[in-house]
């Protein structure tokens, strides 16, 4: 219950260029070769010990280059999970009894950390490990993830600071903003080093202890965030991580009585298996765990005929195939009126084709590889899909090749038919389908997408008519979590657009938000009569 201090106003972190000649260009890729030429261990980190874990060992590769092993880790087994369970639990109450400037000062420092020495690093490890452009991993790596806990530190005292507005004579009321009881379980995504670093830290920083499963394809930028929050202060125990598949981490963690909270980014089907086994475990906790999930998308974009063909072109050529279209937000169906399509569609193919591919630390290229086999091979059958199906057309790309990585060309596929799978499934990954209609058919056609998908992530209008950017954000109020007009649907920056979506898209508790933080603490109403009753009595039963 302190909030009577003022951290630093947040700010969002400039985003560095790394134009030729800059500074912070020939930064980036002494870190890149020094870390593409370590075979580096990855441990689990365990009660603040680097452990090296009981199971199977896993390597984790260079999509671009899938031979090259960046760094070993060993599968979490069931022994190491009890064990970072007992760290947690021994690490709660030291952490919740620290004050919450000084849990917040450790993750300002974090900040400061990555904003500085940490940047290129880390940045490094995001290109190589998940195969980002030098600007995808500054946007992820290095600016959200300081925005994520620069704003948090200022949200959550905005949290502390809400108390009740009355107070009846005699009376003082107060909110204490107890963290959860029991540990909080983080399990985190490829796509982003932001989340996977946001994820653990922002309940961490409501006073809770947690066990942060990464994604295998992430750990070798997760092993170093970690190695950077216990730089910046974080007490052992605090955040245990696990690395590996989580099979046998779940199967600890989430019928544990000490369950508080599941904070999940990942897939739909992935975050509903973990929903369903809390729902079968219901009986034994001792709260009830509180669920928090970001999940996928079928993210859309609709240009009416009074769109600039060139901003429509633009918002698909990025919003679609920056970083492979592994973003949850990523564009991957789009309705363009057939005016605008005349206008652009033709040099839209062909600036897909032209878009560089390969090894992203040649920093020339715009994308790199997909980011394992499994999303490979499920991309590649896409594709072939779409060439054998006759009312599929496929325009742009349409080529893969796993020789040395794991790349698929951007590709666009053209349907007639707004209601074939490609317009309900994600595929995550650089393929867009688009539906040309006919100009007077906006309003039919914004009325079809709005429930064809199961999702409600992001989505975008592009118009230049204003009736109909107003008509369009109204019929689609409950499709998207983040919605834009005249823009792509990717790019949601930490206290300017908070981000999340509803329906199968998740619990839209909004990352990097007041909403989001709030899920982790549990308010306790304080009541404190200053000059207690002594007399048990009420005015109308004395006599008259
Ligand atoms: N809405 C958002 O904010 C957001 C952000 C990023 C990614 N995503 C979504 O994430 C998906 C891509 O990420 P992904 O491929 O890493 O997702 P995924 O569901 O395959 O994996 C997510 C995490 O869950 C772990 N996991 C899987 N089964 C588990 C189990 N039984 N126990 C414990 N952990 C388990 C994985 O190892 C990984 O760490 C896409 O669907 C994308 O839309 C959503
Ligand atoms: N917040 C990111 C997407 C995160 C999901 O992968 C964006 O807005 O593009």
């Amino acid at each position: 219950m302190d909030a009577t201090t003022h951290p630093p106003v947040p700010v969002n972190e400039p985003n560095l260029t790394y134009a030729p000649g800059s500074p912070e260009r020939a930064a980036l890729l002494a870190e890149v070769h020094a870390l593409e030429s370590a075979r580096t261990e990855l441990p689990a980190c365990i009660g603040g010990r680097q452990v090296e874990g009981h199971g199977h060992k896993h390597p984790v590769v260079q999509p671009h280059d899938r031979h090259h092993v960046l760094g070993v880790f060993r599968n979490a087994t069931v022994d190491d999970a009890s064990a970072a369970v007992a760290a947690a639990q021994a690490a709660a109450p030291g952490w919740r009894d620290l004050s919450y400037d000084d849990r917040a000062a450790i993750l300002l420092r974090a900040a400061d950390l990555l904003a500085g020495p940490w940047r290129q690093r880390l940045n490094a490890a995001t290109m190589l490990g998940q195969s980002k452009t030098a600007f995808q991993a500054e946007i992820d790596a290095a600016c959200e993830l300081i925005d994520f806990w620069r704003f948090n530190v200022h949200f959550g005292r905005q949290i502390l600071a809400e108390q009740p507005i009355a107070n009846s004579p005699g009376i003082w009321n107060r909110t204490d903003h107890r963290p959860l009881e029991g540990f909080v379980y983080a399990i985190t995504p490829f796509n982003f080093t932001a989340i996977a670093g946001n994820l653990p830290t922002a309940p961490a920083l409501m006073g809770n202890t947690v066990i942060w499963k990464p994604s295998p394809t992430q750990q070798l930028a997760a092993s170093l965030t970690m190695e950077l929050l216990e730089e910046a202060g974080l007490p052992p125990g605090v955040i245990n991580m696990l690395p590996g598949d989580g099979i046998d981490v779940s199967k600890v963690a989430l019928p544990h009585p000490d369950l508080a909270g599941i904070h999940f980014t990942g897939s739909t089907p992935t975050f509903q298996h973990l929903w369903r086994t809390v729902g079968e475990n219901i009986a034994s906790y001792r709260s009830y765990p509180r669920i928090v999930g970001e999940t996928g998308g079928k993210d859309f974009v609709v240009a009416h005929p009074s769109a600039d063909p060139d901003v429509v072109r633009v918002a698909l050529l990025r919003g679609a195939f920056e970083y492979q279209g592994q973003k949850c937000s990523a564009a991957s169906r789009a309705y363009v009126a057939r005016s605008v399509w005349q206008a652009m569609g033709e040099q839209l193919v062909v600036d897909v084709d032209e878009l560089s591919m390969g090894d992203p630390t040649d920093l020339s290229h715009f994308l790199g590889a997909v980011i394992d086999a499994r999303a490979f091979a499920r991309l590649k059958d896409v594709i072939d899909r779409a060439h054998g199906a006759p009312h599929l057309q496929v325009v742009a790309g349409g080529t893969y090749d796993d020789s040395d990585g794991w790349f698929i060309r951007p590709t666009v596929v053209l349907a007639d038919d707004p209601t074939d799978e490609m317009f309900r499934t994600e595929y995550f990954g650089p393929v867009l389908v688009v539906h040309v209609f006919d100009d007077g058919e906006f309003d039919a056609v914004v009325e079809q997408l709005e429930s064809f998908a199961p999702y409600a992530l992001t989505g975008a209008v592009i118009a230049r008519d204003r009736q109909a950017v107003a008509r369009a954000t109204r019929e689609l109020r409950f499709a998207a979590g983040n919605f834009y007009v005249n823009d792509k649907p990717t790019g949601a920056v930490v206290g300017q657009q908070p981000f999340g979506g509803g329906r199968a898209s998740g619990t839209n508790d909004k990352a990097g938000a007041a909403d989001n933080l709030r899920r982790w603490t549990s308010p306790r109403s304080l009541k404190e009569t200053l000059v207690p009753p002594t007399d048990h009595g009420y005015p109308h039963m004395r006599p008259e």
